[in-house]
């Protein structure tokens, strides 16, 4: 049964105060409010914030479950506003990055018989997957479906800090500008420049084929392992480019991060977040760098020591830096506000309204996988077929990071 937007309005959608004893007492200081679809599901699956589109609540509701969703005004909860919402019977939650999913919650959701957890995101440096290994807690994220509109900002970013946009348009609107100019917010050109990455996975590949395909910018990365992929890509389009009697662009894997950070016109950092990447750029490393570098980060804040950055920022007002992620989320280290070499903007590099869709699509199957018992999907980088509009999605959850632990069943699709 497919249940399209109009036909929601045939389930019952309730506003209420959850009545469990545990919300009663954390409701004498803060009461929780909930939306309710489809009361009287059999699998109760919470969502800790409203998230985009409706077909995440189509497909749960189709499974016979009761969704909850917090629709409480404040923008980050805390372990005990979740731990009221869990209550004493809960199948799954889908929940943010921006909570603490540790201990205390996993020990709260498995009390109440839950055995999936979401992130609707694919970072997961929010949830202690030891803790949830413990009470037998699938964790899920939403890899690929953000791939692409996470690389784009990446991208927006460096072409803002390059041509010095942001600066550019405050100085418009304050009415400074009086005629044409020779020096006028001039800054860098990117083509046959060097494009850094450190972190080269899903999202890093992908910049880097765009800054390298759009630009005509050379590239050197540093990660870990080998991305072959983008290797063969930039070969191709080198030789491509070569035939056409233009200059080819070419590749290098560092063996170093230092090695990019000396080498490269614009670096841009796509790791994941965890102890060995814990104020990757700090003072050193920003030393390191050109001194009319462009760094981007659209990873997350505590990659590069900010207040190093901060300092640096002021001492070379020819660097220039593009920020998503902030180290003290939602906070700006002090003085950052200030810098015009910087350009800031809050966490946005996944908001595109289809990614942001499919991120609650993948993470809500993540959940409902684990509680109907289905396989997880053999490969979380080709999530696609569950994306389709169009058609049921497979019986599988779509990327579960703890499924080898917990030694789930993998799909053979
Ligand atoms: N700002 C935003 O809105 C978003 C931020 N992100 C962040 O981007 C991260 C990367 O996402 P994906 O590309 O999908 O993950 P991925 O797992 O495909 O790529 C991460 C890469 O980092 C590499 N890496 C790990 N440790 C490293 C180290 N010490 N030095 C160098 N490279 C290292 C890995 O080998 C891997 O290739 C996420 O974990 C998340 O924190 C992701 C989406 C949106
Ligand atoms: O997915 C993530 O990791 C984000 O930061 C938000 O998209």
């Amino acid at each position: 049964m497919h249940i399209n937007k109009t036909e929601h309005l045939k389930f019952e959608r309730l506003r209420f105060f959850l009545p469990t004893p545990e919300l009663l007492l954390a409701s004498m200081a803060k009461p929780v409010s909930i939306e309710v679809w489809n009361p009287s599901g059999k699998y109760r699956v919470v969502s800790t914030k409203p998230m985009p589109g409706t077909r995440w609540i189509d497909l749960l509701v189709q499974q016979d479950c009761r969704v909850e969703i917090c629709t409480q005004k404040k923008t980050i909860l805390s372990v005990e506003d979740i731990i009221a919402l869990i209550g004493d019977k809960c199948d799954g939650v889908i929940g943010q990055l921006t909570e603490d999913w540790g201990e205390t919650l996993f020990s709260a959701l498995s009390r109440a018989g839950g055995r999936a957890f979401s992130n609707m995101a694919v970072g997961y440096n929010n949830v202690d997957v030891n803790a949830a290994n413990k009470y037998g807690v699938a964790v899920g994220n939403t890899p690929g479906v953000l791939t692409e509109t996470t690389a784009e900002l990446a991208a927006s970013l460096s072409l803002s800090a390059a041509r010095r946009i942001v600066e550019a348009d405050e100085f418009m609107r304050a009415g400074l500008y009086d005629g044409w100019l020779p020096h006028l917010f001039v800054g860098n050109l990117l083509r046959g420049q060097t494009v850094g990455v450190i972190g080269a996975g899903r999202i890093g590949s992908a910049y880097a084929r765009m800054m390298v395909e759009g630009f005509k910018m050379n590239l050197i990365y540093y990660d870990l392992y080998q991305a072959t992929r983008l290797e063969k890509f930039v070969t191709a389009y080198g030789q491509f480019l070569k035939a056409s009697g233009e200059q080819p662009v070419t590749w290098k894997r560092a063996a170093s991060m230092d090695e990019v950070l000396r080498e490269a016109d614009v670096i841009s950092l796509h790791p994941i977040l965890d102890k060995t990447t814990y104020h990757l750029v700090n003072k050193e490393r920003l030393s390191m760098m050109k001194k009319e570098a462009i760094l981007i980060n659209c990873s997350r804040g505590p990659v590069i020591d900010e207040v190093a950055l901060v300092a640096h920022l002021k001492e070379n007002p020819m660097f220039r830096v593009g920020l998503d992620v902030f180290e003290d989320e939602p906070y700006m280290k002090p003085g950052l506000a200030e810098m015009k070499n910087a350009i800031v903007v809050p966490h946005i590099a996944s908001a595109s309204k289809w990614t942001r869709e499919g991120m609650a699509t993948l993470a809500a199957l993540n959940v409902l996988g684990k509680i109907k018992g289905y396989p997880v999907w053999h490969d979380p980088n080709k999530v696609e077929p569950f994306l389709n509009e169009n058609s049921l999605p497979p019986a599988a959850s779509p990327s579960i990071v703890n499924a080898k632990a917990l030694g789930l069943p993998v799909s053979k699709l």
